[in-house]
């Protein structure tokens, strides 16, 4: 059995409000009744602090931060307001901001870096768009990303790695166990030419149309070791499923 304990993270992505703070509540019950599971949730910035105040127990996230720790950046919140908040950890280099808003791998390494430096855990995001699939072009694309958007130095512990494929994302196009099973093989690879047996310790995210039907299947996989959920984490009764699927593993 992997010494990695399965990881469910639920991004709310631009959808919540403080109604929705009973959901949260919901999940968070069922995920502290769940000792071989890890879950987080990641909602909106204005739902951190309450969810965090709320839940005082749960692991909450932002979905972005600055790569800078502080200044004239408008609109824009930084590693250290999340963790005032109550955040434990931060996605970065999700495609949305990659493709949306022009992140490249340095921003998306220097996001990770500050994140880190400021005492929040890392998903570090990759993936590919269906054209590089199409192209047969997606490992050598998304293991380079991941080298490029790598932190320079980081405890293994505190980072994991997100493998989304663009084209699986809110399309209900899950990828094949198969082609997940072979893209972690090469970034747990690509991993290890960087840090050596530490490599085994980071966990690796599936996300791209998870949901409980197909979540089984997936979290079984060698290399799967959980899972980054948009829509199906919006209420528990369509993230639960997941979270009780990674603790029948
Ligand atoms: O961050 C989550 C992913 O983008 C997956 O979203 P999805 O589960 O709605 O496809």
């Amino acid at each position: 059995m992997s010494e990695r304990r399965k990881y469910i993270v639920g991004n709310w992505k631009m959808n919540g409000t403080r109604d929705d703070l009973g959901e949260a509540a919901a999940i968070a019950e069922v995920a502290s009744a769940t000792d071989t599971v890890d879950v987080a949730l990641c909602p909106p910035a204005t739902l951190v602090a309450p969810m965090a105040d709320r839940l005082a127990e749960f692991s909450i996230g932002g979905q972005d931060c600055h790569h800078a720790e502080a200044g004239a950046y408008t609109g824009s919140i930084s590693a250290a307001m999340l963790r005032d908040a109550g955040a434990r950890l931060v996605i970065v280099g999700h495609s949305e901001r990659r493709e949306g808003c022009g992140e490249s791998d340095a921003i998306v390494r220097a996001k990770a870096e500050r994140a880190l430096a400021d005492g929040l855990d890392v998903i570090l995001c990759v993936g590919e768009s269906k054209a590089i699939r199409d192209a047969g072009d997606a490992e050598r694309h998304v293991t380079a990303q991941l080298a490029a958007s790598l932190p320079a130095s980081f405890d293994s512990a505190r980072l994991a790695i997100a493998y989304e494929p663009i084209w699986a994302i809110g399309t209900g196009d899950v990828a094949t166990v198969e082609d997940v099973v072979a893209m972690h093989a090469a970034l747990r690879a690509t991993l290890a030419s960087r840090i050596g047996d530490d490599a085994a310790k980071i966990r690796l995210l599936y996300g791209g149309s998870v949901n409980g039907a197909n979540a089984a299947e997936l979290l079984a996989a060698a290399n799967v070791d959980g899972a980054l959920v948009g829509g199906a984490s919006l209420t528990a009764v369509k993230f639960l499923p997941i979270i009780e699927a990674a603790a029948a593993i």
